[in-house]
């Protein structure tokens, strides 16, 4: 009981916070055949890419994200790209200059041929083009890209060959130069080509003082941009979210030109969506709730929360309130009338992309993306909330963005664990949503911050859901209603209710392998809940005792042959011996020994009544494990599960049961 009431208690904030989300539904459409006219009035958009680690981001997908926004539909002359490179590395830098080359021929064969899909990898993977001698001659010439790119991160330098002029060599030297790590690092900045605006800039870096992962990346950029080209509405992108419809800034500007909306608009959300996942969504990578159904609901109160990919800025927003003026001198004063070339523009970028320049600045605290959390979308969408500021939720038909979906668990294990990290960061802090939230945004909007920072409580719950009734089960001891008696009935009323809810608002509409997408999703829910959850806030609590400091585990986006097959056939990757894994496996095999007992006594023909409701509950947690125990026992591909893991959790479920019968015997 003692561990019951917590649980229940966590479940019922996290219930009562997410009909927050349910209170003013907003679904909204775009015209941009009204703006055909305006061109003329478009403002300038700066795009900002980020990527830190060529062999996790591999630097091929890198250009094809640039070279998809590169060809947006919008006036060449307003569009600028910044790409961040924190991993500091020449084959990033080499993928880019590659693409800048190639983006010379990409983007007028696009218009020309009319291609809605400029990602070059999507448009020709498609098999959606008509043959003939431009398209081949085009195609080779994107092959012959990509080619060099991979030899060059296959060898991990740029090859002299591939070198073409004094300028190249002295950039890429740069890279090889004594004291150059991707920790330890100068800031390089190259200015593109005539026709196609393309800047690299890993800042700098120093292995003493903090950069701040990404927020810190992007605060260069804005920096950076802000001395290069201004532009008024900025776009933020993770590398391998590229964009998938060319006119997708002009769905933006639907909102940014309204008259009545600028004002209080400071960002305009696209939905995080994925292209290659898996038909039953095992990993669950499309976050129904999060990424669709409470955006919208979020959009009629203050606005949905940032994404941290796929979203459109005001500049503006970055530097104060809506109604403050205090930073208006820093967006307004610097009209950019010198050419990008210029010496002193280039020497004002580098100084604003050095290590100190934000030392004793509100830069990351009341300026710019925000620090102090791992999930600096969140934290950042949160603080402009409350400044005042008003979001949308742009979720056009065909999707904006195409992002990369992870496809191992561990790796979506470990994904999971940083943003619980950076979550408790969130809603720990001194801007709380429980105290300064409620006292900004109000109490509804207030609540949607609550749910989502609290996020890592689930793991309360699911825990105890997942051990308690089992072991109890095991040791012979009731702990909810008979099953003859009608509480019994309202337990089950109350689980059933809870998942069909689930499955209606979030999984009903779905075209395809609805059923099926939500039971992986509820399956992910409890796998969360049990590994990356409790982890991520006992290495919270370790941080704020500072035992440890937190590190920005990128997710890999590496592609691997074998791993895809299996993630295609809807089989879960386990393979390495994380331990993550061991909670999982732990609770797997105590589900099964409480079931197997429960079987036993109903063939015995022994009364249990009072343990009925435990059985389903274990019978639930086998049916869910079921992957688990394929892993553990019957498969001998890669993706199995280690048998070391195998072993360690079974000795720790023998020795729970151990104790929970020695606690029953001296109950
Ligand atoms: O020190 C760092 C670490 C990461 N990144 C970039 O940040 C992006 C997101 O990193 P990723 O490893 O893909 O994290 P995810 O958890 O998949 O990303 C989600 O969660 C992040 C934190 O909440 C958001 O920033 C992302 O937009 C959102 O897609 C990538 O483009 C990275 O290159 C940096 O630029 N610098
Ligand atoms: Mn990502």
């Amino acid at each position: 009981m003692a561990l019951i009431t917590p649980s229940k208690s966590c479940i019922n904030l996290l219930w009562f916070t997410s009909q927050s989300f349910r209170t003013r539904h907003i679904a909204r459409e775009q015209f941009p055949k009204m703006l055909e006219n305006f061109e003329d009035h478009f403002p300038a958009l700066d795009v900002f890419i980020c990527t830190a680690d060529p062999y996790r981001e591999p630097p091929g997908n890198v250009a094809n994200t640039v070279l998809s926004v590169l060809t947006y539909d919008y006036p060449t002359e307003k569009l600028s790209i910044y790409v961040s490179d924190d991993g500091g590395s020449e084959l990033t830098m080499f993928a880019l200059a590659e693409a800048a080359r190639f983006g010379v021929h990409w983007l007028p064969f696009c218009r020309e041929n009319g291609v809605v899909e400029r990602c070059p990898d999507a448009y020709f993977s498609s098999d959606n083009y008509a043959e003939n001698s431009q398209l081949h001659k085009i195609k080779l010439m994107y092959e012959n890209m990509i080619t060099r790119i991979n030899n060059v991160v296959e060898r991990g330098k740029v090859n002299e060959e591939y070198i073409s002029n004094e300028d190249e060599q002295e950039a890429y030297s740069k890279y090889s130069s004594d004291g150059f790590t991707p920790h330890h690092h100068p800031s390089t900045i190259q200015a593109g080509s005539d026709s196609v605006r393309l800047f690299m800039r890993p800042r700098q870096k120093s292995n003493t003082s903090p950069h701040h992962f990404k927020a810190g990346a992007l605060n260069v950029l804005l920096r950076v941009s802000g001395i290069m080209t201004n532009g008024p509405i900025i776009l933020t992108l993770d590398c391998d979210m590229y964009s998938n419809d060319p006119s997708t800034p002009k769905l933006a500007l639907c909102y940014f030109l309204d008259q009545s909306l600028w004002p209080n608009l400071a960002f305009v959300q696209t939905p995080q969506r994925f292209h290659g996942h898996n038909w039953a969504d095992i990993y669950a990578s499309e976050f129904k709730a999060l990424a669709h159904a409470n955006p919208m609901g979020m959009d009629g109160l203050c606005g949905p929360n940032y994404m941290g990919t796929g979203c459109f800025f005001k500049r503006r927003a970055f530097f104060g309130g809506p109604s403050s003026f205090e930073q208006q001198g820093m967006i307004q004063d610097l009209v950019v009338n010198k050419p990008i070339e210029a010496q002193t523009i280039l020497e004002q970028a580098h100084q604003m992309a050095s290590v100190n320049y934000e030392n004793q600045t509100n830069w990351g605290f009341k300026m710019g993306f925000r620090y102090g959390s791992l999930v600096e979308d969140i934290y950042t969408g949160y603080q402009l909330h409350c400044e005042g500021w008003k979001s949308i939720f742009c979720n056009p038909k065909r999707p904006a963005f195409l992002g990369h979906v992870p496809l191992s668990l561990n790796e979506v294990l470990i994904q999971m664990k940083r943003w619980a990290v950076g979550l408790l960061e969130v809603a720990l802090s001194k801007n709380s949503p429980i105290t300064f939230g409620m006292g900004h945004l109000g109490p509804i909007m207030a609540q949607c911050y609550i749910h989502y920072t609290f996020w890592p409580i689930h793991s309360l719950p699911i825990t105890i859901y997942a051990l308690l009734p089992q072991l109890t089960l095991l040791s012979g001891v009731p702990i909810f209603p008979k099953i003859s008696s009608p509480w019994s009935l309202l337990h089950i009323f109350l689980f059933l209710g809870a998942y069909m809810q689930d499955y209606c608002l979030n999984f009903a509409s779905t075209s395809q392998g609805s059923l099926r997408r939500w039971w992986s999703d509820q399956r992910m829910w409890i796998i969360r809940g049990l590994s990356s959850f409790p982890v991520g806030i006992i290495e919270y609590l370790m941080k704020r005792m500072g035992i440890v400091t937190q590190k920005f585990n990128v997710t890999s986006k590496v592609v691997d042959h074998d791993q895809v097959t299996r993630y295609n056939r809807g089989i879960i990757e386990f393979g390495v011996a994380s331990p993550m894994f061991v909670p999982l496996v732990t609770t797997s095999m105590i589900n099964l020994m409480a079931l197997v007992k429960a079987l036993v006594s109903y063939y015995k023909g022994e009364n249990f009544d009072g343990l009925f409701l435990n059985t389903l509950i274990a019978c639930f947690g086998v049916v869910n494990c079921l992957p688990i125990y394929e892993a553990m026992v019957l498969r001998v591909d890669k993706g199995r599960m280690p048998t070391k893991i195998t072993i360690i959790s079974t000795f720790l479920a023998l020795c729970l049961y151990i104790i929970c019968l020695f606690l029953v015997g001296h109950m």
